[in-house]
């Protein structure tokens, strides 16, 4: 089992930048669908997705500019078939899928924090899950849509209310906090980037986004400030482009980097080749129902959740620091459904 995606991830890529005649993984054909794809985010992932040789059907789902993306998609030459679906196409892009993604929703702008997103984005999450529900019970979900937090347990409510929920098979996409915090340790010590595994945990938003630097490799030891200092970049990651950005949006060329990269990790584990990746799951290794952490992909998703390992006094802060936000989001997403 590979214990860390990114090695097999990198060559996947160099494998896309050759044509994709080799090194790409192999397995059946996985017919996957982009629900938001004409979006920031959506576009790249949709063309990443087209890129992926364990993709042999994509499936571009929006409310808006999906043909555009398809065609436009659907012109490179790989062996994956793009077709684009707007509103009364829901139903057929998602019958048959095996992982559905979902970057459908508004991002944050200058001075939002992801809990504002709320009020929008958690009626598009159910709704699109409702589908899903009905549609494709059995797929692996994929959710990009802020606020993590909360829109992971609204999907399971949501799956739940239907009897067809799968705890293995709903995952929240932490991956950008990985790739966040694997870029800044490597920049902070001088070290190849593409040589470096960090993990992160808890949630994604803010204090809940808790990067594990004593459990990096390669291991480094670092003073305090700097320690701290990478601790809140990490955390505070997805602000920083906000704030880049300046009104634009937020992440999307970062993220559809990792929501591809993830995907990929659940289509091999699908295969039956199992991929450790850290996401937000439903975990019972704290006290917060669902929590992010090095989590095994297997054939039917979800395979074990691994426990936090040996955690230093810091870790061990920002641990109990996390909890009060990280509960109270994951309320208010289970009462969204449930209380409606
Ligand atoms: N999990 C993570 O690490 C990250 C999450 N995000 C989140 O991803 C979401 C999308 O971000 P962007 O792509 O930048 O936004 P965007 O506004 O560029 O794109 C969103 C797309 O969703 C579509 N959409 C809206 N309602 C829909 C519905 N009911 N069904 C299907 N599509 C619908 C829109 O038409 C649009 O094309 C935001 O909520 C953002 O906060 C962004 C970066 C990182
Ligand atoms: O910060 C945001 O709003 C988008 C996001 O989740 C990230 O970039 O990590």
């Amino acid at each position: 089992m590979a214990s860390n995606a990114s090695s097999a991830l990198l060559k996947w890529a160099q494998a896309a930048s050759r044509g994709f005649a080799a090194g790409a993984a192999g397995g059946p054909g996985r017919k996957v669908a982009v629900l938001g794809a004409a979006g920031g985010i959506g576009q790249p992932l949709s063309m990443l997705m087209k890129m992926n040789a364990q993709v042999s059907e994509l499936s571009l789902y929006d409310i808006a500019g999906t043909p555009g993306v398809a065609a436009d998609v659907g012109h490179i030459n790989t062996k994956a078939q793009a077709k684009g679906y707007d509103k009364e196409g829901l139903a057929e892009a998602l019958r048959g899928c095996d992982l559905v993604i979902i970057p459908a929703g508004v991002p944050r702008k200058p001075g939002m924090t992801r809990d504002d997103l709320f009020k929008i984005n958690a009626g598009i999450v159910r709704d699109l899950v409702e589908a899903v529900g009905k549609h494709c019970p059995g797929a692996v979900l994929n959710i990009i849509s802020n606020p993590v937090n909360s829109t992971v347990p609204i999907a399971a409510e949501q799956l739940k209310k239907m009897g067809v929920y799968d705890k293995r098979k709903i995952m929240g996409v932490t991956t950008l906090d990985v790739v966040r915090a694997k870029t800044f340790y490597a920049e902070k010590n001088g070290l190849d980037v593409a040589s470096v595994d960090v993990p992160v945990v808890g949630g994604h938003a803010g204090v809940t986004i808790l990067p594990l630097f004593s459990q990096a490799t390669p291991k480094v030891s670092m003073p305090a400030d700097v320690l701290d200092a990478l601790t809140k970049r990490t955390q505070d990651g997805g602000t920083e482009v906000v704030q880049a950005k300046a009104g634009k949006g937020s992440a999307t060329l970062s993220m559809a980097y990792a929501a591809a990269l993830f995907a990929d990790s659940c289509l091999r584990g699908l295969n039956g080749t199992p991929v450790v990746e850290c996401t937000y799951v439903e975990s019972t290794i704290t006290d917060a129902p669902y929590f992010a952490s090095k989590v095994k992909l297997s054939t039917e998703g979800v395979d074990k959740v691994h426990d936090l390992g040996t955690l230093t006094d810091y870790e061990k802060d920002g641990l109990k620091a996390m909890m009060p936000e990280l509960l109270a989001s994951i309320e208010k997403g289970v009462q969204f459904v449930k209380g409606a």
